[in-house]
């Protein structure tokens, strides 16, 4: 198997523009002289839009601290981050927070929803961050998302009173009710039973197949990956292969052959 597949540059390309967010020869390093940690180098990706990609790889490989990057919450030791036309790097920090607010959607391993707010009150946080309440479209999508998620009749209902797997459709829904260009999503089913974290996985699916939601999710389960358009492998903190179209035995194959070459 050929883990050294030289992805292609996006720089100066055409296809650039059907890139959601992309990065070029990034670089972070944590720490420095002999406690100097590599976690990325020289990493060249982009995330298509309209897709749902996976991002694979062993144990300390760099993807949190690649999607994190990505997402604007870290910033590179060296090299470029783009998320649509906006270059990251450029941005201040109050520029930063209003894109991590009005461009990019967050779904946590631990779900991360308000426990204090009914659904209703969590679904509209994120307009409220933002200072403002829904305009009569963003109304109808919230409906929708309530609908297509199997919310309707928990709007009242606290986090707590909500099953795992409606915790984390709650929290796919507040990732979308603004509908950001990106949405992140870190070990999504991680704390779900494996027929619940299969829901879950098709609610993203389908939120990418049925309304063009770009997505970038972060797993180490084959599983969770073969829901993906796309998976993207990285190892030592490059990026060693992209492929299309795999089954969950392929990738976890893949993911053998990366342990035993390593
Ligand atoms: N804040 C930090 N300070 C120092 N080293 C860090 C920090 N964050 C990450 N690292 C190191 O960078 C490398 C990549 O970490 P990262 O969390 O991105 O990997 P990962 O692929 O997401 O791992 P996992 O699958 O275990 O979550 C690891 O060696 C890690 O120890």
């Amino acid at each position: 198997m050929d883990l050294t597949t030289s992805i292609p540059t996006v720089t100066g390309n055409p296809a650039a523009a059907s890139l959601v967010a992309r990065v070029e020869n990034l670089t972070k390093s944590y720490g420095a002289h002999l406690s100097r940690v590599d976690a990325l180098r020289e990493v060249t990706l982009g995330i298509r839009r309209g897709e749902f990609t996976a991002v694979m790889g062993p144990s300390g490989s760099g993807k949190s601290t690649l999607m994190h990057i990505m997402a604007g919450l870290d910033s590179p030791t060296a090299g470029r981050v783009w998320l649509g036309d906006s270059e990251i790097g450029s941005l201040g920090d109050d520029q930063l927070t209003l894109l991590r607010r009005r461009r990019v959607g967050f779904v946590f391993q631990a779900f991360n929803l308000v426990p204090t707010l009914d659904v209703e009150g969590n679904l509209l946080l994120p307009f409220e961050l933002d200072g403002r309440t829904p305009s009569p479209q963003e109304r109808a999508w919230i409906d929708e998302l309530e609908t297509v998620l199997g919310l309707d009749s928990r709007l009242s209902h606290r986090p707590h009173e909500l099953s795992g797997g409606q915790q984390q459709r709650v929290a796919i829904a507040r990732a979308l009710v603004t509908r950001p260009e990106l949405v992140f999503a870190d070990e999504p089913t991680g704390n779900l039973d494996s027929r619940t974290g299969r829901e879950v996985l098709q609610v993203l699916q389908s939120a990418a197949r049925g309304y063009g939601q770009s997505i970038a999710m972060v797993t180490h389960d084959p599983v969770a990956a073969s829901f993906a358009d796309r998976v993207l492998f990285l190892a030592d903190g490059r990026l060693v292969d992209d492929r299309s179209g795999m089954s969950a035995a392929e990738i976890a194959n893949y993911m053998l052959a990366m342990d035993q070459a390593a």
